[in-house]
């Protein structure tokens, strides 16, 4: 790794030839050269400011971020006005990244927020974005991912998991995939979502096998010629939808379904050279968020591959490199993270950048993480295939598994859809 200096300095290097390097530039569209060349330039500026002045760079601003964490969250009632449709979504960001900086909001608070989820439960089963609106598949797995990271009683019955189900079946298509809402559209979020909710409240085994009867296969024909996973069959492979693909499959233990070889590939090359971070497709530029959806891809193919293949079992991505990106050039100093130099801070960036970096520090080896800089920026693991803590999940599951799989008798018959 070598001193603090050589290491700042390797990284003021990366930024330099970022920005002057023919390469780069010519695999570029000239909009997004300006784009990436004019926010990059402002933070090789300020580098060059402080870089060598300031070795505090190399450290996460913990205090800055709690702080930004906790005030967004204060704001949840009042929540932007175009963020109104994600206000469940805003909840999980907000409490997956307070948990990875080990910050615990007190009861009351969370209580509160067990409140407010409840109120975006639909009558019909499942999660709207926010209270009294329709249900749909992505506020779902996103307020159920928040009710088991709180963990408390009340934010467990705070799902009902009969209505649930009927919610899942009301989405399903007969081939297997799943619409985002009744009507909605079809792609592979849909079926991650849905897979991951069902796994997480340890839904009875029967009730599993027939809502994903053939999602399998219909994820597996999202993996395109280039080896990552479109949104749906004859689409762009992306790192968005390549971690709902591969991590659905796992969620089904039918990971062997797609090309894991061509995917690892094409997972690895979305390592930026200069950036250190990861870019979400073809020629597209470096993004933050991507720390997490193709950081996590990698050590889940690569998970279900060990039993295959030996060679496995270290990381195959530079986990120190996408710390350095992550550290380096996408943290606020008024809190929160970002996806690119220039870029204001938003939960969605603050939650996905400390997730990969929580998946780049732990996924190499469970009993010591592999931190860059002071162990002060070692975050909490990930599961990664939910992303929360290993232990919500653990906890989740045993929960569920306690309870009465007879309220699933007496409802509406699930096969129905399928008739
Ligand atoms: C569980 C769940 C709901 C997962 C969501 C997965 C996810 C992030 C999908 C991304 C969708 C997409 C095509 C973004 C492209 O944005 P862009 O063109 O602005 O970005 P780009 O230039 O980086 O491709
Ligand atoms: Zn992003």
């Amino acid at each position: 790794m070598g001193t603090e200096e050589e290491l700042m300095f390797r990284n003021f290097q990366r930024l330099k030839s970022y920005i002057f390097d023919d390469e780069k530039v010519s695999t570029t569209t000239s909009r997004e050269q300006q784009k990436t060349e004019s926010s990059v330039e402002k933070c090789f500026d300020r580098f060059e400011q402080i870089m060598f002045t300031d070795p505090r760079l190399t450290q996460i601003f913990r205090l800055e971020h709690q702080y930004y964490l906790d005030a967004m969250l204060r704001r949840l009632p009042s929540n932007y006005e175009c963020l109104d449709s994600s206000r469940a979504w805003c909840v999980y960001w907000i409490l997956q990244a307070a948990q990875l900086l080990s910050f615990n909001f007190d009861d009351q608070t969370l209580n509160h927020v067990v409140q407010f989820l409840s109120n975006c439960r639909s009558p019909t089963g499942g999660f709207g974005g926010g209270p009294g609106q329709y249900a749909h598949l992505a506020p779902t797995y996103a307020a159920v991912n928040s009710l088991c990271i709180i963990g408390s009683e009340q934010a467990y019955r705070a799902i009902d998991r009969p209505t649930l189900v009927q919610f899942l079946f009301s989405v399903r298509d007969s081939d297997g995939s799943f619409r985002l809402h009744v009507d909605g559209e079809t792609d592979v979020r849909g079926a991650y979502c849905a897979i991951s909710c069902a796994k997480l409240l340890n839904l009875p085994e029967p009730v599993i096998k027939e809502l994903f009867a053939g999602t399998g296969d219909w994820i597996a024909q999202c993996q395109t010629y280039e080896g990552g996973f479109g949104g749906a069959p004859g689409l762009e492979a992306h790192g968005g939808y390549t971690f709902c693909g591969i991590a659905g499959l796992a969620l089904l233990n039918e990971a062997d379904k797609c090309d894991r070889q061509a995917l690892l590939k094409w997972t690895l090359r979305r390592q930026m050279t200069y950036e250190g971070g990861f870019q979400g497709r073809t020629n597209k530029l470096v993004d933050g968020c991507y720390s997490f959806w193709v950081g996590a891809t990698i050590p889940i193919t690569q998970a279900t591959l060990s039993g295959v293949d030996k060679q496995m079992e270290h990381t195959l991505f530079d986990v120190e490199a996408l710390q350095e990106y992550i550290l380096l050039c996408c943290q606020k100093q008024s809190g929160g993270l970002i996806d690119k130099p220039g870029k204001p801070q938003d939960l969605y960036h603050t939650c996905y950048t400390l997730s990969g970096v929580s998946i780049a520090q732990h996924s190499e080896c469970a009993s010591s993480p592999q931190v860059l800089g002071d162990t002060i920026n070692e975050l909490l693991p990930t599961h990664p295939l939910f992303n929360i803590p290993p232990k919500s999940v653990a906890a989740a599951r045993s929960h569920f598994s306690n309870s009465n799989d007879t309220e699933f008798l007496g409802k509406d018959s699930p096969s129905k859809e399928e008739s």
